[in-house]
């Protein structure tokens, strides 16, 4: 039977994740690991023992139907018990988990497949209609095991046996690409036990914390949940992404399962403060809420400060190629005119610096520059994209001698006097009005700000006749669904210089999201090209 929780010690300094995450079964084995909402009233709970057992059957039958180290694995899930069992003995084989989406267009799963060439594509339980690769081995799982659909044939040819290392893939996460193909990112086991043990020098959940999660698996901000939660000795609870867009069964899932940590973007609360306040008001278990992805709008943050007195807000910063890297504690409550949140400083063992257009570091308070982040918890590269991993990552500015590669974020930020950094917007998120520069996020900021606004998102269009213009889509907080154009311009011009007051306004109910929650700026953008 393997042994996936390694009863030797690991090296400290040599964890995989499956040893990193089933750790606590040797602390506290009947403490629950997973809890489940599978309804009103009925909820599952999973311990480490159980957890680190369906692991160890799940692989054995991977390796018996001939998984090697190195091999890849499509995990087409949500966040679940058996899944967080399979991406723990998948790691524990050595081979990397491709966590897709239970509705991955068939398209975007045909890319993947032909992408990594999987050994095997695992679905969870009862899928839902969807693409299968016939080329590529397949198999159902659940608590119950794993049914393969045809057995893959065992002993495959090729490729000498060799045993798993730290700097093995753990997983490939696929993230959108500016080149319209999704880009492999390939995280490493030492990375991400790295990014880990960072997070949890931030004490941010303790063994008797109940960790929400409302992430996708394909977004690695699940991979932060489950790593906080099972690094801690505490407890995971998959929200079901089914009851999310209901605020009133999202937040009785928080109260049944007795959630003590909520994780998710911003988008996850916009619903239950706009529409079930007084129901939000009543989870005073809550003790953290962690967000991350992109800003959240001051006055939401404050409306859930309000709301949520007792609980600790946690801006994470980060992008997929480092998992995140910093977690910056929101004041409570937020300073009047603050509308810019802290994203703080690197965690435990990184290092955040700006950049400035001529490559040297920039030290000054208020000085804006690119990110970049020294780390430990990197990413290995786009999966077969050479190019693209030397535009990620360069070489250190501080010490290109060295060899030392940085992660380029592609993110601008300033540092407050204090050494803090602010992130202000996308590098690429810089446009040019008629000659201007303008940086997108500030006129958002504005309209943001603007009484009656619920969210805004600026960006270019081109007109009729291909001219670029600057135009605001607004989401009212007001029931009535109505902005008043004219005050929102005016609400501008108090503070903005002319090039940057949008040129057309459009209000709509909600903006488009991403899988991930994020708002789809390239699905605005088309929109935009089609109204009117
Ligand atoms: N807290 C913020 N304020 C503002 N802008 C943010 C924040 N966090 C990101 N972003 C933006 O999102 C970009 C990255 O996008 S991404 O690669 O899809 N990854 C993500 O969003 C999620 C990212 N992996 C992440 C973040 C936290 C925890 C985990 Br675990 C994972 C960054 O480069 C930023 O532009």
């Amino acid at each position: 039977m393997a042994d996936v929780s390694s009863q030797q010690v690991p090296h400290p300094a040599g964890e995989r994740l499956h040893e990193f995450l089933l750790a606590a079964v040797r602390t506290g084995p009947d403490r629950p690991a997973v809890v489940e909402y599978a309804g009103p009233g009925d909820i599952r709970t999973t311990s480490y023992r159980q957890l680190a057992r369906l692991a160890e059957e799940y692989a054995d039958a991977l390796a018996g139907a001939g998984l090697r180290v190195g091999d890849r694995v499509i995990l087409q899930s949500d966040t679940s018990y058996p899944a967080i069992a399979m991406l723990i003995a998948c790691s524990s084989l050595g081979a990397a988990f491709v966590p897709v989406g239970p509705r991955t267009p068939a398209h975007r799963l045909e890319w993947i497949t032909g992408t990594v060439r999987p050994a095997l594509h695992l679905r969870a339980e009862d899928p839902p209609p969807g693409h299968r690769s016939p080329q590529v081995a397949s198999g159902v799982f659940g608590p119950d095991g794993i049914r393969f659909e045809p057995r893959p044939a065992t002993g495959r040819g090729g490729g000498g046996w060799r045993l798993g290392v730290e700097t093995d893939p753990a997983y490939v996460i696929f993230t959108s690409g500016t080149t319209g193909h999704p880009k492999g990112v390939v995280m490493s086991h030492r990375g991400v036990v790295a990014f880990y043990r960072g997070m949890l020098g931030c004490d941010l959940v303790e063994a008797t914390d109940r960790v929400a999660t409302t992430s996708p698996l394909q977004f690695d901000f699940s991979l932060l949940d489950i790593g906080l939660a099972l690094g801690s000795g505490a407890a995971v609870v998959p929200v079901p992404r089914a009851l999310l867009p209901w605020p009133r069964r999202f937040l009785r899932v928080l109260a049944e399962t007795a959630a003590t940590q909520v994780n998710g973007v911003p988008s996850v609360w916009r619903q239950p403060l706009l529409r079930e306040p007084a129901m939000l008001a009543e989870l005073r278990q809550i003790r953290g809420v962690l967000f991350c992805g992109e800003e959240f709008p001051a006055h939401e943050v404050r409306r859930l400060q309000e709301l949520l007195p007792k609980a600790r807000l946690t801006n994470c910063y980060g992008s997929t190629e480092s998992m995140a890297c910093s977690f910056a504690e929101v004041p409570s409550p937020l300073p009047d005119g603050q509308s810019r949140l802290p994203i703080g400083t690197a965690h435990a063992g990184a290092e955040l610096m700006l950049v400035g257009e001529d490559g040297s570091p920039v030290e000054g308070a208020g000085m804006p520059g690119e990110l970049h982040l020294r780390s430990p918890a990197l990413f290995l590269g786009y999966w077969d994209d050479e190019p693209a991993t030397r535009r990620a990552l360069v070489p250190d500015p501080v010490a290109p001698w060295t060899g030392q590669k940085v992660l380029r974020t592609g993110d601008l930020a300033y540092r407050d006097d204090r050494g803090d950094f602010y992130f202000c917007g996308r590098v690429d998120s810089q446009v040019q009005i008629h000659g201007n520069r303008v940086e997108l996020r500030e006129i958002e900021h504005r309209l943001l700000s603007c009484p009656g606004v619920a969210n805004a998102v600026a960006l270019v269009v081109d007109d009729p006749d291909g001219v670029p213009l600057l135009a605001a889509v607004v989401v009212p907080d007001r029931a009535d669904g109505c902005v008043d154009d004219a005050v929102l311009l005016s609400h501008c011009r108090d503070a903005l210089p002319d090039y940057m007051i949008p040129q057309r306004v459009e209000v709509v109910s909600e903006l488009p999201c991403t899988q991930n929650g994020k708002t789809d700026r390239k699905e605005l953008a088309a929109w935009c090209r089609t109204a009117r």
